[in-house]
């Protein structure tokens, strides 16, 4: 069935020193609109090189994104990005920071329509009362919110998420998401967020989208999250199925690790097959 957003025989080869590197490879995902999937995936799978491809920040090098019937060719206001660390600029306010995004897509809006778009996002991350606070005395989680409220603002077909709250300590961690699935009952963003954490992704998503490990990294287990929606922390938590989502999810994790180790080692005795080789040859 065709998506909303169509992730498709994407790729990704880096070009490297020991030649190239192929680290995404095939990767097939459709999303119908207003999903949110996660991506989960060990460490250095590839999961931050799918989002920056659909963000258009990153070079396609196979297959390609589709979203909303639009085939991507580089970054635009239809895909709002957010990443762990906000990149704010440090000397302007939290209204002038999300009034930067606000400009581009509403060039035509009056001052005060603009003022008005940027603090209702402001208001809805709870920063009411911090407008004209540079962001350089904001807090971490202050200055998260504020890039939140940005990648709202710009009213997004699609949002990408790269670990938002990955610098987070685990309160101001746990109201952001609550927050972020407020807003997102009432805009509808079909989003993809990249986590490490199993529960954050039970909790937000409609779909987990697990990654094999790199290289030639894929789509190796898509999970069905079932928990009814607007979601309720306790009631997610003491789901009769939680724990058995849980465990599927890590159970494919430590597959990948299993496997990671065995192709390390393998590699190893290759390597010393072909160093001892060398040494015999030599004397
Ligand atoms: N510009 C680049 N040139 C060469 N290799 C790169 C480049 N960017 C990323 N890589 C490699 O691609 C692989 C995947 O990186 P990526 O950041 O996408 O992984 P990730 O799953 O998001 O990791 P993490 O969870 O640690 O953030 C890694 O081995 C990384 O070293």
């Amino acid at each position: 069935m065709a998506g909303y957003v169509e992730m498709y025989r994407l790729g990704k080869t880096y070009d490297t020193p020991n030649g190239p590197a192929v680290i995404v490879e095939d990767f097939n995902l459709n999303m119908q609109q207003g999903e949110y999937i996660c991506l989960l995936g060990h460490s250095g799978c590839g999961k931050s090189t799918v989002l920056s491809m659909v963000a258009g920040l990153n070079e396609i090098t196979d297959g390609g994104v589709v979203v909303a019937n639009h085939e991507i060719d580089g970054p635009g206001p239809d895909r709002g990005v957010v990443f762990q660390s906000p990149c704010l600029m440090p000397w302007m306010t939290a209204m002038d920071n999300v009034l930067l995004g606000v400009n581009q897509v509403y060039p035509h809006g009056t001052t005060s329509q603009k003022r008005d778009i940027a603090g209702y996002y402001l208001t809805l991350v709870g920063l009411g009362n911090s407008l004209g606070v540079r962001a350089s005395s904001l807090s971490q989680g202050m200055q998260q919110r504020v890039g939140i409220a940005r990648a709202f603002a710009l009213k997004p077909k699609m949002l990408l998420l790269d670990e938002p709250f990955g610098m987070l300590d685990s309160l101001t961690r746990m109201e952001l998401q609550e927050i972020l699935l407020e807003i997102l009952k009432r805009d509808k963003i079909t989003t993809l967020m990249i986590t490490h954490d199993v529960d954050e992704a039970l909790f937000m998503s409609d779909r987990v989208v697990m990654m094999t490990n790199g290289p030639r990294a894929r789509v190796g287990k898509i999970i069905d999250v079932p928990f009814d929606r607007p979601r309720v922390r306790a009631d997610v938590l003491d789901h009769p199925e939680y724990y058995d989502y849980r465990a599927d999810m890590i159970r494919f994790l430590e597959d990948q690790d299993h496997k990671k180790l065995k192709a390390d080692a393998e590699k190893l005795e290759a390597l010393k097959a072909k160093n001892a080789q060398e040494l015999q040859q030599q004397a």
